[in-house]
């Protein structure tokens, strides 16, 4: 493509520059235009982000090496042999909105062991010890990594960019804090050990699993373009931050007005949004804003992306996480919607979902019944896919 025929950035989607949070005179810019897009918009681009350019040029130009290894080699990655629903899912495997996703992916995490155990000793009266026997504890375990031999340098790279990924996302956690009018820090219970005297809540520090999928949408012969991913709201994390890779277009948010907005890619820029989890926190003041990924058409290039989802620990509660937002903030949803309207919000509120794991574990096995049959039994996944 060149580049009078490369997109420009919709006008309708904020690009905030993180390098005013360094700078006195510009940081209250920075903030308004951080309170507008998280009140008003749901979605934005940031540059200057100091993610390096060489961390993400390391990871991105494994993919193409990754995705074309031999079939068989990709189904030995299998998500099927993980309880932790992380690894490969060829193409068009998933489906969103009935109908399927034209691309394959690779799930990967935060590598960190196993912790779910079958039986508990925890003494009963040991109210800050956590039950790791609660089934959702199950999702957190180790990658399955790619052969080194296959894909050499794969498991460097990656874990480069999460570790990057992952102190952005406590960056600009911060800069959200800041934007609420809350405490620098509040927010740190989730995903940092405290400092000093202070304990994290259930007074052990355990960090959260983010999670990060390598996603390939394939070219097709076919003009039309089908559906690459169906419209949904990230329900994996707390802040969703994705590189584009390439020029490859394809990503579309419902914009304020109700109309599908493209988010095309910006050199050197992430787009960030908010999870399921944000929206219930914010009562709906601040949307997980709805979108989807046409699948290329007839481009010479396939589309890459990859989205890193925060996480958070998932014995938290919506009522626990909703106890950390202010009613200065909660207050801010739009009077005209109400909760209960939002299919996708009220499925996390459930009350039959003790937390945030809960919800979590519905979800995947909802979208891979075949995984959650064989590692959480038929009337698990029963119960879920009610
Ligand atoms: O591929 C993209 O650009 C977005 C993918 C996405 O929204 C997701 O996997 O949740
Ligand atoms: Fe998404």
């Amino acid at each position: 493509m060149d580049s009078k025929q490369r997109s420009r950035p919709s006008p309708m989607l904020p690009i905030l520059d993180l390098s005013y949070a360094n700078d006195p005179s510009r940081h209250h810019v920075l903030l308004e235009q951080l309170h507008d897009a998280l009140f008003n918009v749901g979605f934005l681009y940031i540059k200057n982000h100091c993610v390096s350019a060489e961390t993400i040029s390391n990871l991105v130009t494994k993919l193409p090496k990754l995705f074309d290894q031999p079939n068989e080699v990709k189904a030995a990655l299998s998500k099927l042999n993980s309880p932790h629903f992380l690894g490969y899912s060829g193409f068009a495997e998933e489906t969103t909105l009935g109908e399927k996703d034209l691309r394959e992916q690779f799930d990967f995490a935060s590598e960190l062991p196993m912790i779910w155990k079958e039986s508990s000793d925890i003494p009963v009266n040991n109210e800050r010890a956590r039950d790791f026997t609660k089934l959702y504890w199950r999702l957190r375990g180790p990658n399955q990594w790619p052969r080194e031999d296959l894909v050499p340098g794969f498991k460097k790279a990656y874990t480069e960019y999460h570790d990057a990924l992952q102190a952005l996302s406590h960056r600009f956690v911060h800069l959200v804090e800041e934007a609420f009018g809350i405490p620098v820090g509040t927010f740190d219970d989730f995903f940092l050990p405290r400092s000093g005297n202070l304990t994290n809540r259930n007074g052990d520090y355990m960090p959260p699993q983010h999670r990060i999928k390598l996603v390939k949408y394939p070219t097709s012969a076919d003009k039309s373009r089908g559906q690459g991913v169906g419209a949904h709201k990230d329900s994996s994390g707390w802040l969703t931050f994705l590189y584009q890779v390439g020029q490859e277009e394809g990503l579309e948010v419902v914009g304020a007005n109700g109309d599908w907005t493209p988010a095309p890619p910006i050199e050197g820029t992430f787009v960030v949004n908010f999870g399921n989890a944000f929206e219930a926190a914010t009562e709906g003041a601040v949307k997980a804003t709805v979108h989807r990924v046409k699948a290329p058409a007839s481009t010479p290039n396939p589309r890459y992306s990859i989205p890193f989802f925060q996480g958070l620990p998932l014995d938290l509660t919506v009522s626990e996480i909703r106890s950390y937002i202010p009613e200065s903030v909660r207050k801010l949803r739009p009077k005209s919607e109400s909760m209960k309207d939002n299919g996708a919000i009220s499925s996390f509120l459930d009350p039959r979902w003790d937390s945030l794991g809960e919800s979590q574990l519905r979800k995947w096995i909802r979208s891979h019944e075949d995984v959650g049959r064989k590692w959480y039994g038929d009337s698990v996944v029963n119960f879920y896919l009610q």
